[in-house]
């Protein structure tokens, strides 16, 4: 194990754990996103994880101009994603993936989404249906403690299934909640930080790999089974259905960078990224509300002066929503659901400000430090969507806050996760008034790390609004 030359500064290095040893903080997601470890090295930081080298980049100016580029936007040979979901040690879809390859899929993916996923009001109709089941499943269990934590799932998947394939299930149906957990055991079971050890996959019972290996295969039952009945509407038909799978078996027949397999791969990938996130989102922001209930009210008040003035929850208004919108931008920063980027991995030997960066380091960034640091956010500690409204009560962007990444490999999901997230959080709380739990401690926001910082389960109360 050795640091290479003109490295970023960074802790002192040991065979076998490399920086590890060094860092602060008692689980090794807290070492790696820890201010201590900023304070120390400064805006990029040079790790040295098992035997990888590996940079943390911390300060957010130097991040975006890092991923603007090409160099760095490729993503690492993960040695236990190889073994779910390569073929012959290649990845296909768009997130384990780069290359030409990626870029044609991303574009592809990209523009449809547009078209469908935002685009028109097939996916609107969808969220609007399931935010409205969702208030119905509500208003079953008012005046009570509720707990919080699956609720948001099957909607959130729902919308995604009719993106793709044109298809809903009911929420009580045994398939889509086989589906739905299998989601969430990839996605609360994952995590980057295991692949720095690679000699994981000899031990595949203790490092989860069998399970996900299995988890992997039924999760691509349903899809194949939604490929397969759009080829068979095309062969009666000889027309192509107008969602992203149909879509995609057009483009099929004109663009030989497009296969059945690359389809497979990206719907996998949406369905992974999509759900667990908007779903916990969702959770954090129901959180939130009832621990700042005068947030939660001034929300209310704004959705309630809207309506009077004939201004309906739609995608159309969205922006009118002023508080709303910064609420759920408040949100996103103090949870720090994403506390980074997805892993990505330099494309070639490059440079980061003046320091080397060789061929094949991981790069991070920490968004997490960038939510909580009051150089860029006044009162950091404090739950105040007003930080991001100005004089004449206009969104303002804070460009330190990126939940979604930054560069080119910025999230595809943006505007449909933002737009579910707005849909879904307005009806509700048009809805209902979420109060403190009675018989439960209250919601506090705890978080426990998966593939991302998650929720954990908490109570509410919820009282009817008229
Ligand atoms: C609250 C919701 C969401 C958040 C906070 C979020 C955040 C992120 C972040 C931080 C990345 C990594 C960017 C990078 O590596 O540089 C990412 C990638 C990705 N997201 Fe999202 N996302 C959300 C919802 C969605 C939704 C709804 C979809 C799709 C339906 C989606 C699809 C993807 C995909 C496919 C990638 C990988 C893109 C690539 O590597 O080219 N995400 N997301």
């Amino acid at each position: 194990t050795k640091k290479p030359k003109n490295f970023p500064p960074g802790p002192p290095i040991v065979p076998i754990l490399g920086s590890i040893p060094f860092m602060k903080g008692p689980t090794l997601n807290e070492k790696i996103w820890s201010k201590d470890l900023a304070d120390q090295f400064g805006p990029v930081i040079g790790l040295i994880m098992g035997n990888k080298p590996f940079v943390m980049i911390t300060d957010p100016k130097v991040a975006k101009q890092a991923l603007s580029g090409e160099d760095l936007i490729g993503r690492p040979r993960d040695p236990l994603a190889l073994e779910v979901r390569a073929q012959n040690g290649k990845f296909f879809g768009l997130f384990l993936a780069d290359g030409d390859n990626w870029k044609h899929q991303r574009r592809f993916t990209l523009k449809v989404m547009k078209d469908i996923g935002i685009g028109r009001s097939v996916s609107e109709d969808a969220m609007i249906l399931e935010a409205d089941k969702l208030v119905q499943e509500f208003d079953k269990t008012v005046y009570q403690d509720l707990l919080m934590d699956g609720q948001f799932n099957i909607p959130v998947v729902n919308v995604l299934w009719v993106m793709l394939a044109n298809v809903r299930y009911e929420y009580n149906d045994p398939e889509i909640l086989a589906f739905m957990e299998l989601l969430r055991q990839l996605f609360r079971g994952g995590g980057f930080l295991k692949q720095f050890f690679g000699v994981l996959k000899y031990f595949p019972n203790l490092s989860g790999l069998n399970v996900r290996r299995a988890t992997n295969q039924k999760l691509r039952i349903p899809i194949q089974r939604e490929i397969d009945n759009h080829k068979a509407y095309h062969k009666t038909t000889k027309s192509h259905m107008n969602d992203f799978i149909g879509q995609y078996l057009e483009e099929m027949e004109t663009d030989p960078m497009m296969n059945e397999n690359e389809l497979m791969n990206i719907c996998q990938d949406l369905f992974g990224a999509g759900s667990e996130t908007v779903s916990s989102t969702l959770l954090f922001s129901i959180s939130f509300l009832t621990m700042y209930p005068d947030v939660q009210d001034e929300c209310f008040q704004e959705i309630l002066n809207l309506e009077r003035g004939g201004t309906q929850v739609s995608l159309q208004n969205q922006n009118k929503f002023v508080f709303v919108n910064a609420t759920i931008n408040e949100v996103f920063r103090k949870s720090s659901l994403t506390a980074s980027i997805i892993p990505h991995r330099a494309l070639r030997d490059t440079k980061i400000l003046d320091y080397d960066i060789p061929y094949d380091t991981m790069i991070l960034t920490n968004m997490m430090l960038n939510n909580n640091d009051p150089i860029y956010h006044i009162n950091p500690e404090d739950f105040n969507p007003k930080r991001f409204i100005n004089e004449s009560q206009k969104l303002v962007k804070n460009d330190v806050l990126t939940p979604f990444g930054v560069g080119k490999r910025v999230c595809p999901g943006e505007s449909l996760a933002r737009g579910e997230i707005f849909i879904f959080l307005a009806k509700l709380i048009r809805a209902f008034q979420f109060c403190k739990p009675v018989e439960h401690p209250p919601p506090n926001a705890d978080v426990v790390w998966g593939m991302a910082r998650l929720p954990k389960p908490f109570y509410v109360y919820l009282k009817v609004r008229k």
